[in-house]
């Protein structure tokens, strides 16, 4: 299992709306009303928001919702809805929506509702759902959200059972904090010593206990690691979350939180933390103690680049923080290396803290603002906050192919799809991601604005026309240049992370990270190695310069993106990486677009209605063709009838089409009938691969049932995978195989070969099946059984949709951010290594 340590971001800071937005963040903060929890509502408290600047200073409180109580934020990753709740004993939660600057909060319609239990605490925004921790209920609730964060649909709540040893604090379950772990949602039970682990859809699946009188109160994930800070034993303990997918998380070590000797604690002075936060991009952690009013830091020591080993905590400093009771806390990074921000909120005394926190883990300064703002309402503290942290931005690197060219054809492909289903994913997610690319055309604009959040920048970098992908090298340079004169432009430290996708991306990349000290990940893709050990008969290998390049990237990664165990497995043994800096992250499919027909929906029809009207030649432009010599001698089947076989992708002997094209060949001599083979796809780089996949049908006789036609839009190819009986995936090695994920993901069953990502993809006999070699009489023959066994056919679509989920962009962006995360540690670590 992996965690994430990266902080909620979101999506309009620094988006330029405000010239200041770099060196200012906004931060919102909840309060309670003046009596304290619990007391009559409606004294002034609500929701505020103040502008923190660099060096710590306040600027600008103002109320901008009246919530009543509203002790804890969260806000929702589309950036658009904060939710609020309101900590009385009809707990409520409320979702506000959102103007571009976040000032103007307002309800949506329906948005405020019962919290599902008593005096709720906390509160968790996920994508998809709100969690709600209700803390003298013992409760925690989960309410469906949408896109946006709109409430939608009704709540599930878990009722927590246990109790502890402390006598007046834990009678009972006391739900405090719900957080991320991994795939789970950890709900701390402070009253019951447990974390109780749920699925994202709510459902209980298992729980970590806690030394008994611990009171767990709130925690920080990290790669492989939960850090959990407990309020009743002032102690931080390590939950380890192991090696593997059997691995249970288990309490590995325990911290004091502060180094103060209890004896010299004045009597009667409470030593209770509070909150927990990482900072300095994970490398140090943050403890909030109330009583003796101390924010505690700690180094936080990881092994390099191995996540699955806990972290090892160095207390660093115990400060007085210079406010009463201090309930909560921000951390926001600063971009000099060794600098936090940490902003606390201090319920007792009203008052907001900021610290600089250098390297020893002291403030360096502190800069103090009292809450008490005019008009009556701001007699309030502030005791809870969701920080708008500082945005993550992403340079995405794309050297060859512009993510807006249409894959299936030339050089583009997987890559180009794949780029901006992870942007797109990640600026959901609230960060801002720059994909750069080679220009290679005069009519490209320089910027252009994809998506929210998605921007594509075209490099210039050599002539537009005239250079494919194996003349690159000689334009990395260039490329480099561009790249670092458009960061030159930007606030120091603008790129937070380079995300390099293919080796020649890979060498730039290792560059520029360099210059700018922010982690590189890679993404390689295909690696020349492994293509050239599963070559296909008759094909070229790739080059040694592709080869070394290849070694050199692997070697200065700080991480490295494989999408299934195999390619990670590849990654070590052809290029000797170092197997803890490799994180396997599955791809997505664009489950939207690639989605299942409507129940009842005839694939003969659809058949008819993209094959039919056009004729196989279709708008294939400028080819050859057979006419559709049809029906078939000796078969009674007619044009539209005749099951219908899809390939898609570049065409080239990796793929493995031929393979398709003999296998009817087998099938017509046998007197067998034979299906229809459409390939969707151009020729793979400058090959004349279709001609010669096309001179091969006419060759082996199949002319008349095999057609090329070029590459189809999403839209398109997902009705042509619905359309179509069995999509056909035969190539020498996939790194993972996204026409196959996507086919799945449309409900069609996908024969693949054995190979690479594509047996991680399809599941043997249960969404598809995998063919062990590439003879064609073995496929001739799978063919044919699954177009006769219609009942075999229906069962495997029916499991291809069932397992549609696991793989969605949402998914793969909240693992890369966990990656972006560790890539920044074994950085760290690397440069202190080398010293
Ligand atoms: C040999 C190899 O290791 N290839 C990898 C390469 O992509 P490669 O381009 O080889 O192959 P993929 O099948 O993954 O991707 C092709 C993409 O082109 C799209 N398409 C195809 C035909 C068409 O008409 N229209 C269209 O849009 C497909 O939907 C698909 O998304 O990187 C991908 C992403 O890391 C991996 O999944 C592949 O395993
Ligand atoms: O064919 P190859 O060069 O080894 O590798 C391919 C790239 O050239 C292609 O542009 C990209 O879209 C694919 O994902 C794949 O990585
Ligand atoms: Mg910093």
């Amino acid at each position: 299992m992996t965690t994430s340590s990266t902080p909620a971001r979101t999506a309009q800071v620094a988006r330029g709306e405000r010239e200041d937005s770099a060196t200012t963040t906004s931060l919102w903060i909840g309060t309670y009303p003046e009596a304290g929890p619990g007391s009559g509502v409606g004294t002034g408290e609500g929701v505020w928001r103040v502008d923190v600047d660099r060096a710590g200073g306040f600027a600008g409180l103002r109320l901008v919702s009246e919530v009543p109580s509203p002790s804890f934020l969260a806000l929702h990753p589309s950036g658009r809805t904060l939710f609020a709740v309101t900590e009385t004993g009809d707990g409520r939660v409320s979702a506000l929506g959102l103007d571009a600057e976040g000032d103007d909060l307002e309800p949506h319609p329906d948005a405020v509702l019962p919290s599902g239990g008593a005096d709720p605490c906390h509160v968790h925004a996920e994508p998809d759902a709100l969690w709600v921790a209700n803390y003298s209920s013992g409760t925690v609730s989960r309410f469906p959200v949408d896109d946006g964060g709109a409430f939608d649909g009704a709540a599930v709540v878990g009722q927590h059972t246990g109790s502890g040893p402390v006598a007046d604090r834990q009678e009972g379950p006391h739900a405090h904090f719900v957080g991320r772990v991994g795939d789970e949602l950890w709900a701390v039970d402070l009253g019951a010593d447990r974390l109780v682990r749920y699925a994202p859809d709510g459902t209980r699946v298992g729980e970590v206990a806690v030394p008994a009188g611990s009171g767990p109160r709130h925690f920080v994930t990290m790669p492989g690691a939960v850090l959990v800070v407990c309020e009743l034993d002032p102690a931080v303990l390590v939950v380890s979350l192991g090696d593997g997918e059997a691995a249970e998380p288990a309490v590995v070590a325990r911290h004091d939180v502060v180094a103060i000797p209890a004896a010299q604690v004045p009597d009667g002075v409470p030593v209770q933390p509070s909150h927990v936060a990482l900072g300095s991009g994970g490398a140090r952690m943050y403890v909030a103690v109330r009583g003796v009013d101390v924010l505690s830091a700690f180094e936080v020591v990881t092994s390099e680049g191995a996540p699955e080993v806990a972290p090892v905590l160095r207390h660093l400093a115990d400060s007085p923080i210079g406010g009463a009771w201090p309930r909560h806390f921000a951390v926001l990074d600063l971009p000099d290396e060794d600098g936090d921000l940490v902003v606390v909120a201090n319920q007792g005394s009203s008052t907001l803290v900021s610290l600089r926190v250098g390297a020893s883990g002291r403030p360096t300064s502190s800069r103090r603002r009292t809450s008490r703002h005019p008009p009556a309402s701001c007699r309030c503290p502030p005791p809870g906050d969701t920080g708008r942290m500082p945005t993550l931005h992403v340079a995405m690197l794309s050297v060859h192919t512009s993510p807006l060219d249409q894959p299936g054809t030339g050089d583009a492909g997987g890559m180009n799809v794949y780029v901006v289903g992870l942007a797109e994913a990640l600026a959901r997610r609230g960060a801002e991601v720059e994909i750069f690319t080679r220009a290679t055309s005069s009519d490209q604009p320089r910027s252009h604005r994809l998506s929210p959040g998605v921007t594509v920048r075209h490099v210039a970098a050599g002539p537009y026309e005239g250079l494919d992908k194996n003349d690159l090298p000689g334009q990395l340079c260039a490329f480099a240049a561009g790249v670092l004169r458009t960061e030159a432009g930007r606030e120091v430290g603008w790129y937070d992370v380079v995300h390099a996708h293919y080796w020649l991306s890979g060498e730039v990349g290792w560059l520029v990270a360099d210059r700018w000290d922010v982690p590189l990940v890679q993404s390689m893709h295909t690696m020349a190695r492994v293509k050239n050990a599963a070559l296909a008969p008759g094909d070229a290998p790739e080059p040694l310069g592709r080869i070394i390049g290849e070694e050199q990237v692997v070697a200065e990664a700080d991480a490295l993106v494989a999408s299934t165990g195999a390619e990670a497995e590849d990654l070590v043994d052809h290029y000797g990486a170092v197997p803890e800096a490799v994180h396997v992250v599955a791809p997505g499919v664009d489950l939207a677009t690639f989605s299942p027909s409507p129940a009842g929906t005839d694939r003969a029809a659809l058949r008819a209605d993209l094959i039919g009207g056009q004729g196989l030649s279709g708008p294939g432009a400028g080819r050859d063709r057979e006419p559709d010599r049809d029906p078939v001698p000796g078969s009674a089947e007619s044009s539209s009838d005749r099951p219908l076989v899809l390939f898609a992708g570049r065409v080239q002997p990796l793929k493995g089409p031929d393979v398709l094209v003999r296998a009817l060949a087998v099938m017509r001599s046998a007197g067998e009938p034979v299906p229809r083979l459409v390939v969707l796809g151009g020729s793979s780089g400058r090959s004349s691969s279709v001609r010669e996949l096309e001179a091969l049908a006419h060759q082996e006789g199949v002319a008349d049932v095999v057609s090329v036609r070029p590459p189809a839009t999403r839209e398109e190819l997902a009705q042509w995978f619905r359309a179509a009986d069995v999509v056909a995936v035969p190539s020498h090695n996939e790194s993972f195989g996204l026409v196959a994920a996507e086919a799945q993901a449309c409900g069609t069953p996908v024969l693949a070969a054995a190979v690479g990502g594509l047996r991680t993809v399809v599941e043997d006999g249960v969404t598809g099946v995998l063919v062990e070699d590439h003879d064609p009489v073995t496929w001739a023959a799978e063919i044919g059984a699954l177009l006769r066994d219609d009942v075999r056919r229906t069962a495997l679509g029916a499991g291809a949709v069932a397992a549609r989920d696991r793989f969605g962009w949402d998914v793969a962006a909240d693992r890369m951010l966990e990656v972006y995360a560790a890539a920044g540690v074994s950085r760290r670590a690397r440069r202190r290594a080398r010293g």
